[in-house]
């Protein structure tokens, strides 16, 4: 039994592949605190997250196992589910809930210091008091749980900075950092960063779903196209430019609330149409696979302009198996596996891509790229991010 747990949720109206990044954040502060004592990092379960929007579709408490191999993660730090915390703990309390927020005066300019401090909470706090005097708050869907503290931390600074308050200012047993992306990377693109992402490997189940259609749909198999892929991702260390890649072109084409904000670096359809087609030219590629969240009439335009679009589309019954979050993995999967790969300026969703690329032994060239705006006119690339072992 672990002496200690550590329990993280993120501002409600984040994504899942930027939830991920969190989670590799306070991995690493997770470690921090393993040099010091026994601590356990309690997953926080998924669910009501703004993007999933398939409707009659319960997503909610969906425990980690449902998205990711819990043996890999465990390779990489003490991990447990949520229901099994709320049993081994003995109960649904938790002994002290710091919401993370910034410094009410924001960043001085040319002074940067990392900092945490206790402050009145800035924004309208998220938990109410019962009549116990606990704390109710959302605690990802489980009604019954109670916070029995809650204290707000203006922070400002890499994710350990919190180990100094976690070991010394409170002795709770239990303890659940609120607002978890205000803290940043210990390390962006280091060790620790890496064998972490390297531990996120996708469930087999949805793995074999992608396989299968990547087989049967795109004639891509890990043989063919020097993907292979091993079960312990300790013992996988990329050989650069190794893979080959199935023979077809994939993208990723992030719509919806990247539209709505006009933003400058996001293609109209036709200038996205154009690019797929001069790619696909150059490449000598007949395929072209398409992962996208656009809505019912930007797909009819779409399927109008590329013709030859191939989209994984799971049944009712599949969506309802693996819910909107397990169809965005089969399709980073399949993205992931593509000869080459262009994606959306700035989304996590896209940035994920690269990494499983780079894990999976990609030139950089077939990686690193992402679609330009009509207008853009310094359409600067992805940055490539080499894994350190
Ligand atoms: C504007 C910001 O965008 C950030 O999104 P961004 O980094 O693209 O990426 P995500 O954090 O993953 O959020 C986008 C979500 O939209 C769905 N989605 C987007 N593209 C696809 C796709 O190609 N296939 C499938 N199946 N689903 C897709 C999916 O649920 C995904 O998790 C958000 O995290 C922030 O919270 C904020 O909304």
């Amino acid at each position: 039994m672990a002496s200690r747990y550590l329990l993280y949720d993120v501002n409600p109206p984040e994504g899942f592949n930027l939830r991920r990044d969190v989670y590799i954040r306070v991995a690493s502060l997770l470690k921090t605190l393993l040099k010091n004592s026994n601590w356990v990092l309690v997953l926080p379960p998924w669910g009501r997250l703004y993007h999933w929007q398939s409707p009659d579709i319960h997503q909610v408490r969906i425990p980690w196992v449902e998205f990711f191999d819990l043996e890999s993660l465990y390779q990489n730090i003490p991990v447990i589910e949520y229901e099994d915390f709320l049993a081994e703990s003995g109960g649904p309390f938790i002994e002290q809930v710091y919401v993370l927020q910034g410094y009410a005066e924001g960043w001085k300019e040319g002074t940067w210091e990392e900092k945490v401090d206790q402050r009145p909470c800035i924004d309208q706090l998220m938990y109410s008091e019962d009549k116990n005097g606990y704390y109710r708050g959302w605690f990802w869907g489980y009604e019954e749980t109670r916070g029995l503290n809650v204290t707000c931390l203006s922070v400002q600074g890499s994710a350990s900075i919190m180990s100094p308050v976690l070991l010394k200012n409170t002795t709770a047993r239990s303890i659940m950092l609120d607002r978890a992306e205000n803290l940043l990377h210990d390390h962006y693109g280091g060790k620790n960063y890496w064998d972490t992402r390297r531990s996120m490997v996708f469930a087999k189940h949805l793995r074999v779903v992608g396989d299968e259609f990547r087989a049967n749909v795109l004639h891509s198999t890990d043989e063919s196209d020097k993907t292979i892929f091993h079960e312990d991702w300790t013992k996988v260390k990329a050989k650069p430019d190794w893979a080959l890649g199935g023979p077809y072109l994939a993208v990723h084409l992030r719509r919806k609330d990247f539209i709505w904000g006009h933003r400058e670096d996001v293609p109209s359809l036709q200038r996205a149409a154009e690019e797929i087609h001069s790619l696909m030219k150059k490449l000598k590629l007949k395929k072209v696979f398409v992962a996208t969240d656009a809505d019912r009439e930007d797909l009819e335009a779409l399927r109008k302009l590329i013709p030859e679009m191939v989209r994984f589309e799971p049944t009712w019954e599949e969506l309802e198996l693996y819910k909107d979050g397990g169809v965005a993995i089969i399709d980073q999967w399949i993205c992931a596996h593509a000869r080459y790969f262009i994606g959306t300026s700035v989304s996590t969703f896209s940035f994920r891509i690269h990494e499983e690329r780079e894990i999976l032994s990609f030139n950089p060239k077939t990686t690193y790229n992402r679609f330009c705006g009509d207008k853009e006119k310094d359409c600067e690339q992805p940055t490539h991010w080499k894994i350190v072992y």
